[in-house]
């Protein structure tokens, strides 16, 4: 028997959790379908938790930075606490009750199942359990919200053994005396840092010239360097030719050496799996990387799309935005589309890195005639009186033929905050002569993007 909705939202992380609470809120009758944990990846294995992390380990930094300022300080760290508040406070032990009664409260009918497309607006639940399979026909429309999973690389023989994706890295309840991590992005060198900081023996394998590739170069090798004077060790340009595990610990094979360590970290990438979704029934092909969607995240005639799926960047604030923009449509209101030319991120590293918009050689690329301005954080005043852990940089990129600051990164103590400023710039297309004019507070960290704008004036 079919079962009807007025929209099922197939996926209920950060995106299909926001949508299907607004629809249902809205009046729409709406059945919301989600395989694991209501939330997603999130909270319960990705920013959430590891945000917890870090924000331990940057206690433990900020302990070891009081002899340079303050005195004398020893420190211990203990990952108890952190993998306490990880399960009680973050996760409730990885149960979603309080998600799924925070949705029906909403109004929305919840099924717990594995969801796809059987035409564009019909959708076969394969129900947890031993429940078969329920079909529902959606009046209005079909979201698809399902988010992505870790890649792993086919090196040979890492199949076979007990390596960690995220998950099993937010899970840990231990500190393993060494941690090798393949992969230098956001994941890969949050937890490094976080581990490091814990005690692992640290090693990063990263395939590229650089970490945080898609990043200013300037990101990358700041980061290199404070991770190095912490006693990480960054290896890049490496291909790992073989994985084996004895029991006790990882051998890699990097070609002119060997790496081993007691524990691995897979954190390649993450990307999409459409080949169980049905995307075949609304023209779209199972093997592609992401959902393609218009700018109001149509997939097709009473399809949508959102989040990590569409691959347009894989952060909750993008999932949540998309989230709102199709609620809009759905519900028939005449919204803005999608905009992607100020899309902020950050990588929570200690300094944080923040960016938003294009990255220079990615203006170069486009043919924007460039202009660039930077300045080093130390070299502020308020890094300046920070001293220890004051790492960072600001640097600007300006469109020379209208004078609009078309991207920008600022990587510091609090870089993910003082991107809150060069986020609303971007964002707005406003000149960087009238943020020239403006009023930066002394002595801030963000008032170092005037010393950036006034180097980038003298180019
Ligand atoms: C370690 C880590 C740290 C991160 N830190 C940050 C951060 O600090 N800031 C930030 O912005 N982003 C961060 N991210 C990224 C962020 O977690 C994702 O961008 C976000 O969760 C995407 O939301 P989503 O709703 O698109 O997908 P997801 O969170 O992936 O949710 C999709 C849901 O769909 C379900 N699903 C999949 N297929 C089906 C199906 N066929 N039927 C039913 N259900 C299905 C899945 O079980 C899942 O619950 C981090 C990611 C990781 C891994
Ligand atoms: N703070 C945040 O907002 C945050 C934090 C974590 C994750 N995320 C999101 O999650 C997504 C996934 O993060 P991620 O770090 O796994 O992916 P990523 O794509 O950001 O980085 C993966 C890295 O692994 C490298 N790599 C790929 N194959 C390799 C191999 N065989 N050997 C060595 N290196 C290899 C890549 O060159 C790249 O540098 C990101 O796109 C990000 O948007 C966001």
């Amino acid at each position: 028997m079919t079962e009807s909705a007025d929209v099922v939202v197939i996926g209920l992380g950060p995106g299909g959790e926001a949508l299907a609470g607004d629809l249902a809120e809205a009046g729409l009758d709406v059945v919301g379908v989600e395989s694991t944990l209501v939330g997603g990846e999130c909270p319960y294995w990705g920013c959430i938790p590891s945000k917890m992390m870090v924000r331990a380990a940057d206690a433990l930094a900020e302990g070891r930075r009081v002899p340079e300022l303050a005195g004398t300080s020893s420190v211990t760290p203990d990952w108890a606490p952190v993998a306490r508040r990880i399960r009680e406070e973050a996760t409730t032990n990885w149960d979603d009750k309080i998600a799924v009664d925070r949705l029906t409260g909403k109004g929305a009918r919840f099924v717990r199942g594995t969801g796809r497309l059987l035409a564009p607006t019909t959708v076969a639940v394969d129900v947890d359990g031993d429940d078969g399979t329920r079909e529902f026909e959606a009046r209005r429309g079909v979201v698809i919200a399902t988010g992505t999973v870790a890649t792993v690389p086919p090196i040979p023989g890492l199949a076979d053994t007990p390596y960690w994706t995220n998950r099993e890295a937010i899970e840990a309840t231990e500190v393993p005396e060494s941690l090798c991590v393949i992969g230098g992005g956001a994941v890969g060198l949050e937890l490094a840092q976080a581990y490091a900081r814990f005690g692992a023996r640290v090693i990063i394998l990263e395939a590229l010239d650089r970490i945080l590739g898609p990043e200013e170069p300037e990101s990358s090798e700041l980061i290199t360097e404070v991770l190095g004077c912490e006693g990480i060790a960054v290896h890049t340009g490496v291909k790992t030719g073989g994985v084996a595990h004895d029991g006790s610990g990882f051998r890699l094979d990097i070609g002119d050496g060997e790496v081993r360590a007691e524990a691995l970290l897979v954190s390649t990438g993450r990307r999409a799996d459409l080949r169980h979704m049905g995307v075949d029934t609304i023209g779209q092909d199972p093997g592609a990387r992401a959902v393609e969607v218009d700018d109001h995240l149509r997939a097709a005639p009473g399809v949508w799309a959102i989040g990590d799926v569409v691959g347009k960047g894989a952060f909750t604030h993008m999932a949540v935005y998309h989230a709102k923009i199709a609620a809009a449509d759905i519900l028939g209101q005449h919204g803005p589309g999608a905009e992607y030319h100020a899309v902020p991120r950050v990588t929570f590293t200690d300094p944080e890195v923040g960016a938003v918009g294009v990255t220079e050689s990615h203006a170069r690329d486009i043919g924007v005639n460039v202009r660039v301005g930077t300045a080093r954080v130390p070299s502020s005043a308020r890094g300046w009186i920070h001293k220890a852990g004051n790492e960072g940089l600001i640097k600007l990129v300006e469109d020379a033929d209208t004078g609009v600051l078309i991207g920008a990164t600022s990587i510091g103590p609090n870089g993910g905050e003082v991107l809150g400023a060069l986020a609303v710039a971007v964002h707005a297309h406003v000149p960087t002569k009238r943020l020239r004019s403006m009023i930066y507070a002394y002595p801030t960290f963000h008032r170092a993007i005037e010393d950036a704008l006034n180097d980038l004036a003298a180019r």
